[in-house]
């Protein structure tokens, strides 16, 4: 085993990246808290700054994945279409198989330059997530309780609150509305037959309604669905975990650009027309497993520096306080001191661990368990 393999694997360096992103993570917050006023003064500034404060939270999530574990992404789109990436708003449809696709979503956001402000209609639960979570109300992401009859009004308000956003954004949607899991895949296709709808093979049937809310009240304002379906190469299924442990994974992504003016207005239609996509999703997945590639060309972005940066910056800033705390600990020989440490070192350990856990297929709620609504979470 290498040095660098060493470092990347041990304890110790995991736990040094875990304080950097809860401090710093929690200082953001703060500061996030501090911009309320701003939004009663000027609401687009307001807006901005905190773009640029999410940037710098979740760019270290990226910096965990481009340049810590080294994971390449490959994007394979029609070159026509690429010079309009990060210079429009788009829906993003994407495949929710994996856990660590949200953070693949993010790294592309990146390297388009729209991380600060990307979007995604999360499930209410993930709101609570300290740093991620409260870095996202004010990021104004909207948030779903899974239960249409009240979703339907707070998640048309939170659209329609995005219509004048000062900066680019593109608004993630996970359609099949929960993780991949052989059970939920098997009950989906038994809803798939009582509708009478194709079945399918790789993804979950996709909930519709939340597609047709998005598309229908960013009209106007979003020019583009980004139809998104991801893979890792040699069949691999990735962990936050891994990714924390140094371990390089390849990200293969295939990328449509279709015209929002494309897609039907009335309800029913916009829903057979997913219904069609996420049947010619399955297809390309098909194809990658059959040939390991997507059609068409791959025109990757290249990674940037901002998120190495970003992170470099707090580890210097963070690793001062650290230090001087260690110190004193050591000088002070005080039982009491060193046990209150290790109590909330503990406490700290704990508490990443569990936010790992929030992307832990095995974790997953049982939204889609079953074909009521019952036990939803
Ligand atoms: C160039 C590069 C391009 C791209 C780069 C890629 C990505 C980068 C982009 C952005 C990144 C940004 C951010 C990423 C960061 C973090 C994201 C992390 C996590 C958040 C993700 C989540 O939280 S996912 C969960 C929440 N989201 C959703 O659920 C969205 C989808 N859901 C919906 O749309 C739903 O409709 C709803 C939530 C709005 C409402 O749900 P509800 O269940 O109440 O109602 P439904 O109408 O959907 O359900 C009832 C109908 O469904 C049928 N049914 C019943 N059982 C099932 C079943 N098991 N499976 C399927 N269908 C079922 C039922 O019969 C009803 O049918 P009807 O015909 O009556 O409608
Ligand atoms: C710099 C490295 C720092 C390491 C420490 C990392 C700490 C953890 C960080 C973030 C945790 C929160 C991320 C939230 C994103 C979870 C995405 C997700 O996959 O949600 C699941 C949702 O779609 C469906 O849920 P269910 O399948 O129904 O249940």
């Amino acid at each position: 085993m290498s040095l660098v393999q060493l470092l990347k694997s041990h304890f110790l360096s995991h736990l040094f990246i875990c304080y950097v992103f809860l401090v710093s993570g929690l200082i953001i917050n703060l500061l996030q808290l501090c911009t309320l006023p701003l939004w009663l003064l000027n609401k687009q500034l307001a807006r901005k700054v905190n773009c640029r404060f999410a940037y710098t939270v979740s760019s270290q999530l990226v910096a965990a994945l481009e340049w810590w574990s080294g994971t390449e992404c490959s994007l394979y789109t029609d070159p026509k279409s690429y010079p309009l990436y990060g210079k429009e708003n788009a829906i993003v449809v994407l495949n929710h198989s994996f856990e660590i696709d949200f953070l693949c979503g993010w790294t592309f956001c990146e390297r388009f330059g729209v991380l600060g402000s990307s979007k995604v209609l999360a499930k209410k639960e993930l709101a609570y997530v300290p740093i991620i979570g409260w870095m996202w109300y004010f990021q104004e992401i909207v948030f779903c309780k899974r239960k249409w009859e009240e979703d339907r009004k707070t998640v048309t308000q939170s659209l329609q609150n995005l219509r004048d956003y000062p900066e680019n954004y593109w608004f993630l949607l996970y359609c099949e509305g929960t993780r991949f899991t052989t059970e939920k895949h098997r009950i989906s296709m038994q809803v798939a037959e009582t509708k009478g709808l194709p079945k399918l093979k790789y993804h979950l049937l996709p909930r519709t309604k939340g597609f047709w809310v998005t598309v229908q009240n960013l009209r106007g304002t979003v020019a583009a669905v980004y139809d998104s379906t991801l893979n890792f190469r040699n069949n691999v299924m990735p962990t936050l975990l891994g990714i924390l442990s140094g371990k390089k994974y390849h990200a293969d992504l295939y990328v449509r650009r279709i015209p929002l003016d494309v897609i039907p207005e009335d309800e029913s239609e916009c829903a057979d027309w997913l219904h069609k996509l996420y049947q010619e999703k399955d297809s390309f997945q098909d194809g990658y497993m059959q040939t390991g590639r997507y059609p068409g060309p791959i025109v990757s972005p290249p990674r940037r520096p901002w998120s190495l940066i970003n992170w470099l910056f707090w580890s210097c800033l963070l690793l001062y306080p650290l230090g001087l705390l260690l110190a004193q600990l050591i000088i002070s020989g005080s039982v009491m001191t060193i046990l209150s440490t290790v109590v909330l070192c503990t406490a700290a350990s704990v508490g990443v661990r569990w936010m790992i856990g929030q992307t832990e297929i095995n974790r997953s709620s049982n939204y889609g368990s079953k074909t009521t609504r019952q036990n939803n979470n």
